[in-house]
């Protein structure tokens, strides 16, 4: 047996829904520049779950079934009411949501193709609610609720503010729920495989999924970009923080990526609108901060930016709370983990790797009385 370790360059399945070829991302083979630049986040979910753009019939029909389900059940607004509020972070209140939702789904245990679909309609319309409720909730204010009439991105801000977007508030967020939509077999989206290739039902996929996009070395990392930058505070601070982090041998968040070797190609998309929305909202030093962040590390070592540094500075730019950053990439790419369900139930098979034992050998079993 030979060991990979972090399963580097392992090919585990096929799929369909998104590629990385030489640097180069894909969703269904259109690239993500041409996606970031045109695309609604609708028709971007449509491409993932059907593997074609929509017409605008489908487009029209995908985003009523969206609207018409962004509503979420009472209890779980209930629920996020009887929790020690301002000790839970949002991602652990949307993992617990997700789970609860489910139980609230009368086809949660259904499995068949019609029903999986509408379960991934209803999961996709209702996290952004669940984000946007839970972070009002912890306020102190009301949630509210979704409007037929906006788009998702729309939709998103003003749930969680209560105003109506600018144009070019909704123009970033839109961008920023396209480029996190779907990453081929990414640490969250592996995760939702294996849970659903044991023949499990789609919310414990979701919720096993939000799991792992928790983590700092994945999803969590956009937040950390942004205590990073808090940290260092002004641009005349960044040098001396990163020749300390690199002399103590810590990792800079926000750079460096497991397939990506000459760069990733959603930082750019990211980098312009974080550099028009800090400079639009007064605040150009959070980008400034980031350039030079950017320009020190890549001078040290070949890791260039990756998908989470310069969305942290775009997200402050629009008044979002940190915490609210990881959950945000979550309501993109859950379309991403819900197309790689639907596919793996479609041509599943159970997934279990082999691990090569390394403990103790040969062991004499001593009763417990007889134990030192
Ligand atoms: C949406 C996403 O999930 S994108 C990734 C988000 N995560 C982050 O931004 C966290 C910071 N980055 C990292 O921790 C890593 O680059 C990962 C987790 C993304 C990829 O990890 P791996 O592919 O396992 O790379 P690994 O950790 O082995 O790094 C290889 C080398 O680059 C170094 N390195 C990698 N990332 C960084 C970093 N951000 N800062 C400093 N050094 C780094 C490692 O220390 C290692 O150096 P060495 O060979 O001298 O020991
Ligand atoms: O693909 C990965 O390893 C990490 C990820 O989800 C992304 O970059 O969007």
């Amino acid at each position: 047996m030979t060991v990979t370790r972090g399963l580097e360059g392992i090919i585990a399945t096929t799929s369909s829904v998104s590629s990385i070829i030489d640097d180069t991302l894909t969703y269904v083979g259109y690239n993500i520049d041409d996606l970031a630049e045109h695309a609604s986040f609708e028709e971007v979910v449509y491409l993932l779950w059907h593997r074609e753009l929509p017409n605008l019939e489908q487009l029209n029909e995908i985003k009523k079934q969206l609207a018409e389900n962004a509503k979420i059940p009472q209890q779980v607004i209930d629920h996020f009411k009887s929790y020690p509020i301002n000790k839970v972070h949002p991602m652990a209140a949307l993992r617990t949501a997700v789970s609860l939702l489910g139980l609230y789904d009368d086809e949660a245990d259904v499995m068949n193709n019609d029903a999986n679909y509408r379960k991934a309609i209803r999961i996709q319309a209702q996290l952004p609610t669940v984000v946007t409720s839970f972070a009002r909730i912890r306020k102190g204010l009301e949630p509210i609720e979704p409007r037929t009439d906006l788009s998702m991105a729309a939709n998103f801000l003003y749930t969680l503010t209560g105003e109506e977007p600018s144009e070019v508030a909704v123009e970033a967020f839109n961008k920023a729920l396209v480029l996190h939509a779907d990453h081929e077999l990414n640490a969250s989206t592996f995760t939702a495989r294996v849970c659903v290739a044991t023949l499990s039902d789609v919310y414990s996929g979701v919720t096993s999924a939000i799991g792992a996009l928790k983590g700092p070395l994945h999803g969590g990392a956009n937040e950390a970009v942004m205590k990073m930058l808090t940290e260092i505070g002004e641009v005349e601070n960044v040098e001396p923080y990163i020749n300390e982090k690199f002399a103590n041998k810590e990792k800079i968040m926000g750079f460096g990526h497991r397939v990506y070797r000459k760069g990733d190609p959603r930082a750019k998309h990211l980098k312009i609108m974080s550099e028009k929305l800090t400079k639009l909202t007064g605040q150009p030093k959070w980008y400034e901060m980031s350039t030079k962040i950017e320009e020190l590390v890549t001078a040290k070592k070949p890791l260039p930016p990756n998908v989470d540094f310069y969305s942290a500075s775009m997200y402050h730019s629009l008044g979002i709370d940190h915490d609210l950053f990881t959950p945000i990439f979550a309501v993109s790419r859950v379309s991403g983990w819900l197309a790689h369900i639907l596919e793996q139930y479609e041509n599943n098979r159970l997934i279990r790797p082999r691990a090569e034992y390394d403990g103790p050998v040969q062991q004499t079993f001593v009763p417990v009385e007889q134990r030192l």
